[in-house]
């Protein structure tokens, strides 16, 4: 079973450690929440805060909210207890850090499929992503994006560490991002996988971070990981879509029922060709218009 289409625009980090942030994690209307048992915690903190991540994800009504946990790396003498309380707890998906390779993720699934058989839970239920945090993980990203293909939702790049690992920094146009984005950009598209940006440290830096925005919705990324609830409205707003956009998409549709009445796949707009991938445009476009409410309940845009 693929893992299953949805809005991702937004996955706000929650740490794991703090129990004011993870008990209002839901109000913010984060498309995905993802508690942190990784960076955000210290050592001295890791099993407070994979006791506290388990008890708010079965105890916590978080609105509808995906909910995915960053686990600590599989370098660490952490990330199997994470797996089996998280699995426990019924957490959706797991993310794993550093990912460099498919074998990675591989060891990830069997210590899953573990835990769902110990926990009586059916094996498969539990999905997976990888972040691509260095050079190697992102030259890597096809086959990382293609392994646990029954669990797999899909790879973010992590820029933080991947500027370490290149031994560069952040700078305003974030052009040391480019090629990572793009590849795992691609890859993740190639292997029909979620695509997910890195996050924007400064939350002060608004303009630096709507400029981001526009580039990764542009490129064609599903969504951007962040770290502030005030991040949130801002992606919405880059992905909400424009009144001419929302107009484009309902012709659409109702142009290819038209088509489909007569029999036949393809018909003309307006003198435009309209065929299976610009209905699937503008199914998507439907899609991010109904999650940004410009829709009123006959269908039309709502100025705002
Ligand atoms: C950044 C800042 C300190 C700013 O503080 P500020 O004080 O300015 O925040 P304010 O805006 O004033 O907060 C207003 C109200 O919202 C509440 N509130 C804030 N943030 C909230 C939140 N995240 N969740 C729920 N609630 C939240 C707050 O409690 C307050 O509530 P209240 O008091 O009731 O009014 C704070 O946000 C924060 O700690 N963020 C999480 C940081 C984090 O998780 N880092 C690890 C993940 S990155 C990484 O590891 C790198 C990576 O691995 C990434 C990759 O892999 O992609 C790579 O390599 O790139
Ligand atoms: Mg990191």
């Amino acid at each position: 079973m693929a893992v299953a289409e949805r809005l991702r625009r937004t996955m706000m980090f929650v740490p794991g450690n703090n129990p004011a942030m993870i008990k209002d994690a839901g109000i913010f209307e984060a498309d995905s929440i993802m508690f942190d048992l990784e960076d955000a915690v210290s050592l001295a903190e890791k099993d407070a805060a994979r006791v506290l991540v388990y008890e708010a994800v079965k105890n916590i009504d978080f609105g509808g909210a995906e909910l995915v946990v960053r686990i600590n790396g599989l370098d660490t003498p952490f990330w199997q207890k994470d797996v089996r309380a998280m699995v426990k707890a019924g957490i959706e998906v797991i993310r794993a850090p550093k990912v460099e390779t498919a074998a990675m993720m591989e060891e990830l699934e069997v210590e899953i499929e573990k835990a769902e058989k110990e926990f009586g839970i059916e094996v498969g239920t539990t999905h997976v992503m990888a972040a691509l945090e260095s050079a190697l993980g992102v030259m890597n990203a096809l086959e990382i994006a293609r392994s646990c293909p029954e669990r797999m939702m899909g790879i973010a790049l992590s820029g933080m560490d991947y500027r370490v690992d290149m031994k560069t920094k952040s700078y305003p146009d974030e052009g040391e991002l480019y090629f990572a984005r793009n590849m795992v950009l691609h890859a993740a598209r190639a292997a029909g996988v979620a695509a997910f940006d890195t996050v924007f440290g400064n939350v002060d830096d608004e303009e630096g971070f709507v400029k981001g925005v526009e580039l990764i919705h542009q490129l064609g990324f599903d969504g951007k990981s962040v770290i502030n609830p005030r991040q949130i409205p801002l992606v919405n707003k880059v992905y909400a879509p424009t009144k001419k956009e929302v107009v484009h998409a309902q012709q659409v549709m109702e142009a290819i029922e038209e088509a489909k009445q007569k029999g036949s796949g393809v018909i003309s707009l307006n003198g435009q060709m309209v065929d299976r991938p610009i209905v699937l445009q503008a199914e998507r476009v439907l899609m991010l218009a109904k999650a940004a409410n410009v829709l009123d309940e006959g269908g039309n845009y709502i100025e705002k």
